[in-house]
């Protein structure tokens, strides 16, 4: 756990944005006044693989829906064109973007209702986008209805996409918090790869061509309806609880889900809790902004959130998840869509490995090496691309230029770098960065910057590729300039944190970015 050196825990005056790093030994910050020990850690019981697992189906659906659409879009055209509306590119294009535009008002949204209804309210609601969203685009019959489709769904991911690592977050011990959050980008990344697999196997000749793409989107409403069901057997959260002064419950959450700590540990951990809450729920929206502005803890959380979810867009990586079927045909791949299933499989595996690794070695430190292997990993694809002849037509038969198995390796190195690293860790800091007081409106502002930066990549790529200077190696080098800006900024700014409980998180931020000084004082937990 990194531990900081010097304990200064003074008030931040609105607008001081001071550098200086706060040093303050976290031991000594969560238990109630005037006790300075730290509770027990609670394990990590049968209830809390059970309630991440369940709430992870929220993430299996936004990979599936994310990209299911690719294969989708190969068969949806018959069918929605008329004799004189037949399906245009920008209609296409408006059906794939749709779902993003959804997601970043479903993000900005859910994080408020989130403090009005609870965790699992908005669990329920992003549910019920889900399910009435598929069934709207399989029974579809034109692009009007379709691109409501997309977005009902892309509401119910964007809810999805925040209200579940937070609902993690604050119902795991800390040390294993981060690893825990991981599951859930485990499932995106599980959904991705059952979408592109799904996308194979259902394809005309095993479907109509009609009925193919109808299967594919409205497959999706399956599993919500599971995770609604499961939902109601699952707990609200104690720091909600406790925020509508419901301590009795909150308590016997923490009992439940810790497995067996002492009664004083319980009664630590909910101190702790308190002490962040502090009564905030009245809170008008107005005052929320402003405290999310003007104190200083806020403001650099905000910052820090909403830098690691830019930076995970803005690198290129949904590029590649989006189009990558058709980047492998532009250089001759015979079976583009098999090939781009590579992509989403080592996205897979290494989120797999982010898990293992990210409570162990850290978040921070982990960025700080990943990145510059996504940057290298673009560098060598560019110089690729450079090397191979980009086809007019996909009929032109496969290349066999050495350059195009090196393709595929570059873009492993790449996707690797970029799973184990950024892939992830936004969506764990947005969600334990915040203080209750404003939660709900940073992890919204965080997630939107996320879909805002989806939807410019996934939008931009095709007329880049077709109109940038050096086509997709000339985009790839750009996405590598990114990682490394990225990198500056992220090796400024952002501390470790892990191990920390949420509430210490808040004090390290409070008199700077809370960077220097980290010293490693635990081996692996
Ligand atoms: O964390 C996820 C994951 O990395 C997905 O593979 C990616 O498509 C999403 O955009 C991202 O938010």
């Amino acid at each position: 756990m990194p531990s900081y050196s010097r304990l200064d825990a003074e008030d931040d005056g609105p607008g001081a944005l001071s550098s200086q790093p706060l040093i303050a030994n976290p031991d000594t910050l969560s238990a109630p006044a005037g006790d300075f020990s730290r509770p027990e850690d609670g394990a990590i019981t049968g209830w809390i693989w059970l309630l991440t697992l369940t709430a992870g189906i929220s993430g299996l659906l936004f990979g599936y829906d994310t990209a299911s659409i690719s294969a989708a879009l190969l068969h949806l055209a018959p069918s929605l064109s008329t004799p004189e509306n037949p399906v245009t590119t920008w209609d296409k294009s408006l059906i794939t973007s749709s779902t993003s535009l959804g997601a970043l008002v479903g993000g900005l949204f859910a994080g408020l209702l989130a403090d009005r209804i609870g965790r699992r309210g908005v669990i329920w609601v992003a549910d019920g986008l889900f399910i009435l969203g598929a069934l709207w685009q399989a029974l579809a019959g034109s692009v009007g209805a379709m691109v409501v489709g997309r977005t009902v769904v892309g509401l119910g991911v964007g809810v999805g996409s925040l209200i579940v690592p937070l609902y993690i977050s604050e119902l795991s011990p800390p040390s294993h918090r981060g690893r825990l959050v991981v599951i859930n980008v485990l499932f995106i990344t599980f959904g991705q790869l059952i979408a592109y697999a799904v996308g194979l196997i259902l394809s005309p000749p095993t479907l109509s061509q009609d009925l193919s793409w109808r299967f594919m989107l409205g497959l999706g409403g399956i599993p919500a309806v599971f995770q609604f069901v499961f939902m109601f057997f699952m707990p609200e959260t104690p720091r909600w609880l406790i925020q509508h002064s419901r301590r009795q419950d909150a308590a016997r959450v923490v009992r439940k889900v810790y497995g067996d700590l002492s009664e004083r540990s319980v009664e630590q951990i909910l101190a702790g809790i308190e002490q962040g809450v502090e009564a905030v729920t009245k809170d008008p929206l107005g005052a929320k902004l402003k405290a999310l502005f003007s104190v200083g803890s806020n403001r650099r959380a905000l910052a820090i959130s909403c830098l690691l979810q830019g930076l995970q867009q803005a690198c290129g990586f949904n590029s590649l998840m989006y189009y990558s079927a058709t980047i492998f045909s532009l250089v001759g791949f015979k079976n583009p869509t098999a090939t781009a299933m590579v992509v989403a499989g080592t996205n897979m595996v290494f989120t797999a490995l982010a898990f293992t690794l990210i409570d162990r070695i850290g978040r921070r430190r982990i960025l700080l090496w990943s990145i510059p292997g996504m940057a290298v990993g673009l560098l060598l694809c560019a110089l690729a691309f450079h090397h191979l002849p980009i086809l007019t037509s996909v009929s032109s038969g496969p290349s066999s230029s050495p350059w195009t198995p090196l393709l595929i390796l570059f873009m492993m190195a790449y996707v690797s770098a970029y799973a184990l690293g950024i892939g992830a860790i936004p969506w764990i800091v947005q969600s334990e960065f915040f203080p209750m007081r404003v939660r709900g409106l940073g992890t919204g502002m965080a997630t939107a910057t996320n879909w805002i930066l989806n939807f410019i990549v996934g939008a931009t790529f095709l007329p880049a590729v077709e109109w940038m200077w050096g086509g997709a190696q000339g985009l790839f080098i750009v996405y590598a300039i990114v990682c490394g800006v990225g990198w500056v900024a992220v090796n400024r700014v952002y501390p470790e944190t892990r191990g920390l409980r949420m509430e210490e998180i808040e004090v390290v931020l409070r008199n700077g970015w809370g960077v220097r000084e980290i010293v490693d004082s635990e081996d692996d937990e």
